[in-house]
């Protein structure tokens, strides 16, 4: 389960300081938006918060005076009234405007910093954390609409905390026994309302897994990859049912809570209205005995409404605002995270791979609670050389190619480019020197184009380069006999509202013409020093299958190259065969030296071939 940023097992001060610590933060990026607009919303803060009792005051003035007979004093308080009633008018709006123009630039700043910071994880460890996930989903929640409660909100606490002192000041101007009494009142209220919210946010981090859940049976309903196998095999209701066991437990909660807070909300109203009570009836009695006039009764009954709203208001906004703080500090947490790889001590250039790379007793597992994949691995890659990896499922093959991508280290040993330690060497550096297609390669939703030239943002709009490396993955021609050839749109998602009614504006490839796509956007990187193939041609038919080949071969001749294949036909004129088997190499050598000694790679082999010899009736 996701540990909250703000979690309710921390001792209330250490919570409350964290939360301090993230409001300073909101604080200084509202700052940093727009001084202007921060110091507007400071000024309608202040005016608007002095309002309330600005206008209780100029009616007991003009209560008084006409109760007193005294017309000609009543032109000043009148007109004060209608000021202050203009203003009354005018600020909420002014108030939205400011807010909103808040949020929107707010929103573009924690959007800048989320996403700054996703891109700067180098490695790929992050992605594969549960918990970072789940962090980082709620971090992509707190956009500047959400963090409303903390901008807003904390201007809105100051709004009201200034029109709950002015209104006492005004209530203690009457009766100090009554404001007291008024301001006692609040403290149930006061610590009633944080507990529910405590309950609340205690409620919303418990329930993660299981949205998380709901999320994920909802999402293969209606997930188009998982839509052949949902009605092959009738899942929808059993997914559904799960989806709504979730829904039902989670909504069990918030019922609980709901329930709590009608009835704690009802009692504080009665409380208040009792107060409210027993205040009227004192001021009516005061004004009977003539203690007050009947400008003060008018403005007793105000103030004491408009400082219980305002009290309900300001414990409300800081219960919202604490919540806004919590997903804020998953923001935080995010943005504040280190590179997932270590820093190289000094970010040289990689040179270009002279002599080869040499894996010196790598071992390597992907946390310290999983098996180790790659036991004590020693191989060298050489410079020039082509370098076929072959072994069973799990074996460790694409964990191998992704320590030569540095997205991990090795736990133990070293990967040397030339002598020199992977790990000192800033991993962007290295990639731009590697060509790599991964066995789970991606389908962009953009153009055929695109999908080639994002291999090399560089040459996107090369069209000769890009035609060059669909010739080498011989999807030159299938590409260009798409309806907008190489502008045609692999999409039937993403297209714009004039395509709508347009059949040929995204077209839907097969999984062998994506994978030829893949291995195009591998091949536009052809210059670099290392080329690596993890099954190029799994998906591909037989004669595609071998024209790619022949094309890497005549491709690979003189380059560094690292194929990983389970089709051992495909492999057998490497330069150099190495067999992994439970992460550690059993056999290595060339073809021929391989099939003489008879291990499992030439067991293997001879299973394949007498495969083909059998579908073809050889014998
Ligand atoms: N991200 C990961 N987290 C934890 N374990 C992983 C991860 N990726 C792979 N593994 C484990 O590492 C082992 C080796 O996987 P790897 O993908 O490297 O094998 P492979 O030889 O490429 O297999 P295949 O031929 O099926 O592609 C497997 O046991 C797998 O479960």
């Amino acid at each position: 389960m996701t540990t909250s940023p703000v979690s309710e097992a921390e001792p209330d001060g250490g919570r409350l300081r964290r939360l301090s610590r993230y409001a300073g933060t909101v604080v200084q990026l509202c700052w940093r938006i727009g001084p202007g607009l921060a110091l507007s919303q400071l000024a309608v803060t202040v005016i608007g918060g002095l309002l309330p009792m600005g206008t209780v005051w100029a009616t007991k003035l003009l209560v008084d005076e006409l109760a007193a007979g005294r017309t000609d004093q009543v032109l000043l308080p009148a007109c004060g009234l209608i000021v202050l009633g203009l203003a009354a008018g005018v600020l909420p709006h002014l108030i939205a405007y400011l807010q909103a123009e808040t949020e929107r630039r707010l929103d573009r700043l924690m959007q800048d910093r989320l996403y700054t910071a996703v891109n700067g994880f180098q490695g790929l460890s992050r992605f594969e954390n549960p918990d970072f996930l789940d962090r980082l989903r709620m971090a992509a929640q707190a956009t500047g609409g959400a963090l409303r409660p903390i901008t807003s909100g904390l201007f809105d606490v100051g709004r009201n905390v200034i029109t709950l002192v002015g209104l006492l000041a005004a209530l203690a101007v009457l009766s100090p026994l009554m404001a007291g009494l008024v301001a006692l009142a609040a403290v149930p209220a006061l610590v009633a309302l944080m507990s529910l919210e405590k309950r609340r946010t205690r409620m919303i981090a418990g329930q993660s897994a299981g949205i998380r859940r709901q999320v994920l049976y909802s999402s293969l309903i209606t997930d188009v990859q998982a839509a052949k196998e949902v009605r092959l095999f009738g899942l929808g209701d059993f997914l559904k049912g799960r989806m709504f066991g979730e829904l039902a437990v989670i909504q069990a909660g918030d019922r609980r809570l709901d329930r709590r807070e009608a009835l704690t909300q009802s009692v504080l109203a009665v409380l208040s209205a009792a107060v409210s009570g027993v205040g009227l009836m004192w001021a009516v009695y005061a004004a009977v005995d003539g203690r007050l006039t009947l400008g003060d009764v008018t403005a007793f009954a105000a103030a004491v409404a408009g400082t219980q709203a305002a009290l309900i208001a300001t414990v409300e906004n800081a219960a919202h605002a604490r919540q806004a703080l919590s997903l804020f500090g998953y923001h935080e947490q995010v943005t504040s995270l280190p590179d997932d790889l270590p820093s190289p001590r000094s970010a040289a250039a990689l040179p270009a791979l002279r002599r080869g790379i040499e894996l010196r007793d790598v071992w390597f597992r992907y946390d310290d609670s999983h098996p180790w994949v790659l036991r004590g691995v020693d191989l060298t890659i050489p410079h020039g050389a082509s370098v076929a990896l072959v072994g069973l499922n799990g074996a460790g093959k694409s964990t191998l190619i992704k320590l030569l991508c540095r997205f991990y280290d090795p736990s133990r040993g070293s990967i040397l480019w030339d002598g020199v330690d992977l790990r000192e060497v800033p991993p962007a550096e290295l990639r731009a020197r590697m060509g790599v297609l991964f066995q789970d390669y991606m389908s962009y939703d953009l153009t055929a184009a695109e999908n080639i030239g994002v291999g090399e943002i560089e040459a996107l709009s090369d069209r000769a380069r890009i035609q060059a490396a669909a010739g080498m993955a011989d999807v030159h021609e299938t590409v260009q006999a798409l309806p907008r050839g190489y502008d045609t749109l692999l999409s039937r998602i993403f297209f714009g509202p004039e395509d709508e009614d347009d059949p040929q504006a995204g077209v839907v490839l097969s999984g062998g013409q994506w994978q030829r796509l893949a291995l195009a956007r591998a091949m536009l990187r052809e210059g670099r020093d290392l080329l690596v193939l993890d099954e190029p041609s799994s998906g591909l038919d037989a004669q595609a299958e071998y024209e790619v080949h022949r094309r890497l071969r005549e491709h690979r001749a003189g380059r560094t190259s690292l194929l990983v294949s389970h089709r051992l036909g495909a492999v057998r004129d490497a330069d150099l065969i190495v067999v992994l088997d439970g992460g550690r190499i059993a056999e290595r050598g060339t073809h021929d030296e391989l099939t003489a000694t008879g291990g499992g790679y030439a067991r293997l082999f001879e299973m394949q071939a007498r495969g083909y010899r059998e579908d073809a009736g050889v014998q």
